[in-house]
């Protein structure tokens, strides 16, 4: 075509549309999490798109279920749309799609909880996709995969962010990543890591209700795992303490962890739907334990990594449920609040503190868009 013949506006608008950066995005799980990212995408876009020269397009949505795929991107009305024309799939045909229209600066986002969707990470990877995550479990499978994984993805020159996977949207682990690679000898950490067991803990020791009309409330306003035994069996803080432990070059697995489970044995492998018929047996138990405590304590659910952190094998990871002092700093946390205390040789008794929000489907989601920005700062 004869470049005289484009009319000027539209060869203005193509020279504006090649200064922008695409990054294109694929979003599995729109449960809590997912359906709030895609929400704060949608809206920020446009405004990013002027700001940062960065066009963010969401090209799949996924679930379990089905995908809804637009190489053009995916609009506000993204949940009606993909009801009528969402497909069933298999995540390798998300690739495909990828590749059938050229898509580069490609990102799988894993708003998932789910431990088989993990292992698709590497032929993502193998194919062009740099890696989001609030998903823990991509990094507390077994060292041989988190190994594993790493290789795969420095051999392919990509990516895997992971903020939200300890404090949601709080900025932790980049924290611990930047004081271990900086040569800082990271001692202890110490705190409540589950913004739902802050929440329910806080709720409990503050009001006089009983432990089951908590739980349920934690459960409805979302600060939960998809199934809440996850985090009252103490399996999500391991998680998390792993996670950190790994970040600073422990080699550790998660059977290494000291686990306080919280559940009573006869709901701990009944259907999720007879648990929460059931959750009025915490009640009793945990009546006994909130009396039981010494005057103006309270009870909180601590993870603590500590031993000798400068040994590969030298570290101990303990996840319990401890009674403490009303106003010690543990004893205040308010709301979902999580609290991490660093300790570092250089900070020494004083550690670094670092609190808020630790559960919630907005600060999740935040902290996920955070991770897809930085990423795309990355990207050509
Ligand atoms: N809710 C919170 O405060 C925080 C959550 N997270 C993590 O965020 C993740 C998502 O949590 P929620 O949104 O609360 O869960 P959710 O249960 O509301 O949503 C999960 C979504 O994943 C989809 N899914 C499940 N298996 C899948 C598969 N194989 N392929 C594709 N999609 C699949 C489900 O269909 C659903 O859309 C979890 O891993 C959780 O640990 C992390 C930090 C904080
Ligand atoms: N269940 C988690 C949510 C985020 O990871 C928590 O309690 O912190």
């Amino acid at each position: 075509m004869n470049i005289e013949t484009i009319a000027p506006s539209k060869a203005l608008i193509d020279l504006e549309r090649i200064k922008k950066k695409r990054v294109n995005l694929a979003i599995f799980g729109h449960g809590n999490v997912g359906a709030k990212l895609i929400d704060q995408i949608i809206e920020a876009k446009t405004g990013i798109y002027s700001r940062r020269n960065l066009d963010l397009n969401i090209f799949a949505i996924a679930n379990s279920k089905t995908v809804l795929l637009n190489a053009d991107g995916i609009e506000a009305d993204w949940q009606d749309t993909k009801r009528h024309k969402g497909t069933d799939y298999a995540p390798e045909e998300v690739i495909g799609f990828a590749k059938q229209h050229n898509l580069e600066n490609l990102v799988l986002i894993d708003n998932t909880a789910n431990s088989t969707f993990v292992k698709h990470y590497t032929s993502f990877v193998e194919n062009g996709f740099s890696l989001v995550s609030s998903n823990k479990i991509g990094n507390t499978l077994g060292l041989n995969f988190y190994n594993e994984l790493r290789q795969i993805l420095k051999t392919n020159n990509k990516e895997y962010l992971y903020e939200t996977n300890v404090g949601a949207g709080l900025p932790l682990v980049d924290t611990i990543k930047l004081l271990h690679r900086s040569g800082e000898n990271i001692t202890r950490i110490k705190g409540v890591f589950s913004g739902s067991l802050s929440y329910i803990f806080n709720a409990y020791s503050e009001n006089n209700e009983q432990f089951s009309t908590v739980l349920r409330e934690a459960i409805c306003k979302g600060f939960t795992e998809p199934d809440a035994r996850e985090d009252l069996c103490g399996n999500d803080v391991g998680r998390k303490l792993l996670i950190l432990a790994r970040e600073l070059d422990l080699y550790v697995e998660f059977e290494d962890i000291a686990i306080e489970n919280l559940i009573p044995k006869s709901l701990r492998k009944v259907s999720k739907d007879r648990f929460l018929e059931s959750l009025a047996d915490f009640d009793v138990p945990f009546h006994i334990k909130r009396i039981n405590q010494k005057p103006d304590h309270v009870l909180r659910y601590i993870g603590d990594l500590r031993g000798d952190l400068s040994k590969h094998d030298g570290a101990i990871l303990e996840v319990a449920l401890v009674s403490v002092p009303k106003n010690s700093m543990l004893g205040q946390l308010k709301g979902s609040d999580s609290l991490f205390e660093i300790y570092t040789e250089s900070y020494g008794k004083n550690p670094i503190v670092i609190q808020g929000a630790g559960a919630g489907a907005a600060v999740t989601a935040r902290g996920v868009f955070g991770d897809i920005l930085r990423l795309s700062d990355k990207l050509n």
